[in-house]
């Protein structure tokens, strides 16, 4: 059974999810939406898979890009909807949805109400079957659920607290900033981060604080997590180098330092748009003081997400088991389960 998809919003994340749809063979792109005639909109053309809401038809037929059809003539060939629009317009789609009786996987820019079910795969994919919505949670929440998650299946996880330092902008975004300060966000505590980690893990004792800063390559968090009792930083280290789609560097030994240089390691490793889909963790910043861990990490905004996406369309659709379409997301995405699997395949292609 092949699950056919739209993908609502054929942006930074829609694009990223549409090519990981296009690499499954368990799904069918059958089209994606713009509201405006740019390169995207010219590429989706040429795929014969452009499709634009009711209104801007001649918007792009002035503009010379043909288009397949109307969102409502998308809906009416698909199982799934992927919205991927702007945080806060995805709300406004949900009724058309439902006239159309589609499934529909709403982004972390809207918020819990509007699905009624945030998803995370390493946490709740099993909770996902059979419903009609859900929301992948946004791209620092996914990094902060991928971590507590893998710890929760070894140790008895007691609290979590964290920092998120936030990306100003995506690269492409040129009207956002900051471009020279530090914004608390929001000045007042805590940051929406910590309630929406609870939608997916409402026992947690979790707190977040957030400010955003004058970058566009990565977030980071800072992390201090209490166990229940004491850890050893080798058990630490072990459940996460064995965890998936969790990636611990060994920044000493590799150079790779910060953001910049995990960065350039996908781009050094051929990775698509550099994204990496991988949580990113400094090894030596993974330490451990009785029953507290402290440690680092950072997030590739863009790409994170595009995964859990994929996964979340085979929970929604009772397609395959978690382990399955982590396996067959994975393999088809090349996520790696570690560094040195990672150096190994840059190895292996390089100049290919
Ligand atoms: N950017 C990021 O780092 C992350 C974003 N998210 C979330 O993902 C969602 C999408 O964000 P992102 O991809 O960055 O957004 P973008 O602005 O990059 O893309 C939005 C897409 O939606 C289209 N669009 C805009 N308005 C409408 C509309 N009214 N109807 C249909 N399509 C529309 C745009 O088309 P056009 O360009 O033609 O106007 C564009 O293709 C948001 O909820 C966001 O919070 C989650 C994690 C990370
Ligand atoms: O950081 C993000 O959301 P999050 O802070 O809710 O995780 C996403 O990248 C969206 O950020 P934006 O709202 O600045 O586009």
């Amino acid at each position: 059974m092949s699950v056919k998809v739209a993908v609502n919003g054929f942006g930074t994340i829609g694009k990223r999810v549409a090519e990981a749809v296009l690499k499954q063979d368990d799904m069918t792109l059958v089209g994606v939406t713009k509201t405006k005639p740019d390169y995207l909109a010219m590429i989706a053309s040429r795929m014969g898979s452009l499709y634009v809401p009711e209104d801007r038809v001649e918007k792009f037929q002035k503009a010379g890009i043909e288009v397949q059809g109307t969102l409502k003539d998308l809906l009416e060939k698909v199982d799934l909807v992927v919205d991927a629009t702007p945080g806060g317009v995805g709300k406004e789609y949900k009724p058309l949805y439902e006239k159309f009786g589609v499934k529909a996987i709403f982004q972390g820019g809207e918020k819990h109400e509007v699905a009624g079910f945030s998803f995370s795969t390493l946490c709740n994919y099993e909770e996902a079957e059979g419903k009609q919505f859900a929301r992948v949670v946004s791209c620092n929440t996914t990094g902060l659920l991928r971590l507590i998650c893998a710890l929760r299946n070894h140790f008895k996880v007691k609290s979590v607290r964290a920092t998120i330092i936030r990306r100003g902008a995506d690269p492409a975004e040129t009207k956002k900033g900051p471009i020279n300060a530090i914004v608390p966000n929001p000045v007042t505590l805590p940051s929406h981060h910590g309630v929406d980690v609870r939608t997916v893990l409402p026992d947690l004792d979790v707190q977040t604080v957030a400010a955003v800063v004058p970058t566009t390559i990565m977030h980071s968090h800072v992390l201090n997590v209490r166990f229940e009792e004491p850890v050893t930083r080798e058990d630490v280290l072990k459940v996460l180098e064995e965890a998936p789609r969790i990636l611990v560097i060994p920044s000493e030994l590799s150079g790779v330092k910060d953001t910049a240089k995990i960065i350039e390691l996908a781009r050094d490793v051929g990775r698509k748009r550099y994204d990496l889909y991988e949580l990113a963790i400094y090894e030596e910043s993974v330490s451990v003081e009785g029953d507290e861990l402290f440690l680092m990490q950072a997030v590739h905004q863009e790409s994170i997400v595009t995964p859990e996406n994929v996964d979340a369309i085979r929970a929604l659709t009772g397609l395959v088991s978690k382990e399955e379409s982590l396996k067959k997301t994975d393999s088809t995405l090349g996520i790696v389960r570690s560094f040195s699997e990672l150096i190994e395949r840059a190895a292996s292609n390089y100049g290919k």
